[in-house]
């Protein structure tokens, strides 16, 4: 469970039998024909993928190269999380397991794992930082809507590291009956593997389409936003063995890297030990996780999956991070021009327009991982609509 120096399971002893559970079953139950059959059904009748490819022709034309957005805003629940929540959930059922938990910060992991225990009956505790209940406020509705009991953590900075710290208490008080549903590629092997899997069928819809309009299934860049990674896990995955490939991952730089108030892991990181894996983390000198900041709650998280530290290390991808102000413009920029609210974690991603240079016949693909409704007052309150 590996990516170069980073990935592993550094976890507590009473963790031990869950994960050794999870990683010795893993690949055999989602390699059943049945469980295939299944989680691509659910996909396809409940998620309603395939989702979209869609060229931005005005945004396009406002930058000079050609512009594809990969619509998981379109997914049901409106962000790419239920990818991932709709295989996990088929796992847990095949494990037994009769009460879900989950984290959240934005608040989409959150409402995706409520949507699949409604859809299959289990119990749902979502564990949630009391910040990140104010600024998602319209998804803790949605949550307490699909019957999930929504628990705030009000240690640390009360967002999504400290939603995570709860979730891995209870689970290791509920070894059990519970299946810890994480959102993102980060935790103990085999979670970052396991998600990345789930996820994966965004690249994998992606080449068939950019063969169909193009002419080709390979981009020159995929671009996608990194909180944990997931949404980029999927972008990327069946593009890493191809370097024609080129792969930009956009992180949060919140104030600025440099503000103190900032959630750019790999360019503040340091190799460390997060959530049971081994990877890049702000921390301080002794080793004490530095509370991060993000006007975005999915990507206000001082870590990342051990598979960007990996791509970060060796080269692979490159790494730029923007600022909330960036973001937040560039938000608004695609709202106007392609009529799409993105989300602000996506938002993110379209900002890197002022750093990166691209050919007038550069075919670009960003990965749209969710929509804007539940930051709509963040938006309204920052531009005073
Ligand atoms: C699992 C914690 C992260 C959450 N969301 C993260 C997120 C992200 C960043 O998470 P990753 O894709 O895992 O890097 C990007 N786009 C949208 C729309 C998101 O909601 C959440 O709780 O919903």
């Amino acid at each position: 469970g590996y990516y170069g120096d980073f990935g592993g399971a550094f976890i507590p002893e009473m963790l031990y039998p869950n994960v050794e559970e999870l990683r010795s079953h893993y690949l055999d139950i989602i390699g059943e024909t049945s469980f295939q059959e299944e989680f691509q059904a659910l996909l396809r009748d409940y998620v309603g993928r395939p989702t979209p490819l869609y060229f931005a022709k005005r945004l396009s034309e406002k930058y000079g190269t050609k512009i594809y957005l990969k619509r998981e805003d379109l997914c049901h629940t409106g962000a790419h999380k239920v990818n991932n929540t709709i295989g996990q959930i088929l796992l847990a059922q095949r494990l037994g397991k009769k009460r879900i938990i989950a984290e959240t910060g934005a608040g989409q992991h959150g409402v995706a794992t409520a949507t699949v225990c409604a859809l299959m009956g289990i119990e749902c505790i979502v564990y949630m930082g009391a910040v990140d209940i104010e600024r998602q406020a319209p998804n803790v509705a949605r949550m307490k809507m699909l019957g999930a009991k929504v628990v705030p953590a009000t240690s640390g900075s009360k967002t999504l590291k400290d939603a995570t710290n709860e979730a891995i208490r209870d689970w290791i008080n509920n070894p059990v009956d519970t299946h810890y549903i994480i959102g993102s590629v980060v935790g103990p092997h085999p979670y970052p593997d396991m998600v990345a899997r789930f996820q994966a069928i965004i690249s994998k819809e992606t080449k068939k389409q950019l063969l169909e309009k193009e002419g080709r299934e390979d981009p020159d860049y995929v671009i996608a936003c990194v909180g944990g990674g997931s949404n980029a896990a999927g972008m990327y995955y069946h593009y890493l063995d191809n370097p024609k490939v080129k792969i930009i991952a956009v992180e949060a730089a919140g104030k600025g890297v440099s503000s103190g108030e900032s959630a750019a892991t790999t360019a503040l990181g340091k190799e460390g030990i997060i959530h049971g894996s081994k990877t890049l983390l702000m921390q301080t000198g002794d080793g004490q996780i530095t509370e991060p900041y993000s006007i975005s709650a999915g990507l206000d998280y001082p870590g990342i999956g051990p598979m960007h530290a990996h791509l970060y290390r060796s080269g692979r991808a490159q790494f730029v991070s923007v600022t909330d102000e960036a973001a937040m413009q560039a938000g608004i920029e695609v709202s106007k021009l392609e009529g799409i609210i993105p989300a602000i974690e996506t938002s993110h991603a379209f900002a890197i327009f002022d750093q990166m240079d691209f050919k007038e016949d550069d075919v670009l693909v960003f990965n749209l991982s969710g929509r804007g409704d539940k930051d709509l007052q963040t938006y309204i309150d920052y531009f005073g609509l």
